[in-house]
């Protein structure tokens, strides 16, 4: 018998197609519904994005208000999801405490059953409303302090800060979040979108599928990979040590967190519009230490390996001179990344087809079960 070829990690394979986004390696480039990222993250905000990947095309002004006030109005947590959240262990990882809240969520929503386009599509909203509360609520009680209500007359990414730190910071630190909320957004079948498309094709319901896909983003080959730049980073402690630090790292043959990509070999289209942004949030702390160490990380890198930063590696020390704990960073792009997961929930249940590929066995072969007694 001929032996079938296997994709190990599913490597160059096309599992379907799809009109939410596209990746270039080729020119390092990512659009949204044929609209450059960079030029997303300069010219609209994260409510407009997520607008464009649910349906396709930027709002209007009227749609965008009716969109941002349907996602205002849905923001507060029920209070039996805030008892649920106060019960969690303190030592809670945060993404398991956003994963259960969103299972939790899909427990009592209104709709938990209905699967029709129509009803996921306002189980998508509710989500996307309600994922920024919980996620703060969570880091707060985490550190013995109370949860802060959601603000309706502040916009998503302000009232994001308001719900963690109970303030809103000047709009340069607003602005280079809500790029990285653009950024973070939607990227084609990467591991957790695929996890909930091969949900959503099971039929089940979006609240399962999203919280499938946070279990997936939550590893450090994924989405985890920004809170383990930070740590990186703190480990290294300066640019000085930079250099040595990474050979040491070259001699164990380890992984280096925030480098590499399955898909972008020769460069990750959102790094320059990240590190722009984390540059200026330097600039606006009065700490350049994690930027240059960042700097002499990456060109170390490609001259020893010719291995490229991901969106992981700039967003991470931006993330923590906004003054975030390091366990809210994934949960944060969590935040962000419900809206591509959404966009892929909806355009799989569009055109579905259940996924399941074939596993080529290697075990034994087939044998006779030994009664207990004979079994040594
Ligand atoms: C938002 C995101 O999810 S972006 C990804 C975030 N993840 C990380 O930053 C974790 C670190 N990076 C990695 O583990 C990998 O680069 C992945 C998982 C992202 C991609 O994995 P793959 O596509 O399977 O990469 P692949 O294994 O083919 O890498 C090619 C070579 O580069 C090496 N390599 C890739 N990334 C790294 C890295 N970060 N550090 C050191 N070496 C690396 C591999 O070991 C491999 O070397 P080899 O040919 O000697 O075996
Ligand atoms: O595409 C990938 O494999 C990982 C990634 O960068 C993302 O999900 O943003």
């Amino acid at each position: 018998m001929t032996e079938p070829t296997i994709y190990k990690g599913l490597v160059g394979v096309y599992a379907d197609v799809s009109a939410v986004s596209k990746v270039m390696p080729e020119t390092n480039s990512l659009t949204y519904r044929g609209y450059a990222v960079q030029e997303l993250c300069e010219e609209t905000d994260f409510e407009q994005v997520a607008y464009l990947l649910w349906h396709g095309e930027l709002p209007t002004a009227a749609q965008l208000q009716a969109f941002q006030a349907e996602e205002r109005a849905n923001r507060a947590l029920s209070p039996a999801l805030l008892r649920v959240l106060r019960d969690f262990p303190k030592d809670a990882h945060p993404m398991d405490a956003i994963r259960t809240a969103v299972s939790f969520m899909g427990m009592e929503d209104p709709e938990s059953a209905d699967v029709s386009d129509a009803a996921q599509r306002r189980k998508a909203m509710r989500l996307f409303a309600k994922a920024p509360t919980a996620v703060a609520a969570a880091n707060r009680l985490s550190k013995g302090l109370e949860p802060i209500e959601p603000d309706a007359s502040l916009p998503y990414s302000e009232n994001f800060f308001h719900l963690v730190f109970g303030k809103v910071p000047q709009p340069e630190v607003i602005k280079s979040f809500d790029v990285s909320m653009i950024l973070y957004a939607e990227h084609t079948f990467n591991a957790s979108t695929f996890t909930a498309r091969t949900v959503t094709s099971t039929g089940a319901d979006i609240h399962g599928a999203i919280a499938a896909g946070i279990a997936a983003l939550k590893g450090p080959l994924h989405g985890g990979a920004n809170e383990a730049v930070m740590h990186m980073l703190k480990e290294v402690g300066s640019p000085e040590a930079a250099v040595d630090w990474l050979e040491g790292k070259f001699d164990h043959r380890a992984l280096v967190m925030g480098f590499g990509h399955r898909v972008y070999k020769s460069g990750d289209s959102r790094v320059p519009t990240m590190t722009k942004y984390a540059e200026k949030m330097a600039e606006v702390v009065g700490d350049r230490r994690w930027m240059e160490t960042s700097r002499v990380l990456a060109k170390q890198m490609l001259e020893r390996k010719n291995i490229h930063p991901n969106l992981d590696f700039p967003a991470g020390p931006a993330y923590y001179l906004m003054g975030f704990d390091i366990p809210m960073f994934t949960p944060i792009f969590v935040c962000s990344r419900i809206t591509g997961w959404a966009a892929h929930v909806f355009e799989q249940a569009a055109d579905n087809r259940l996924i399941r590929p074939l596993s080529h066995y290697t075990g034994v072969d087939q044998r006779a079960v030994p009664p207990l007694a004979a079994r040594g």
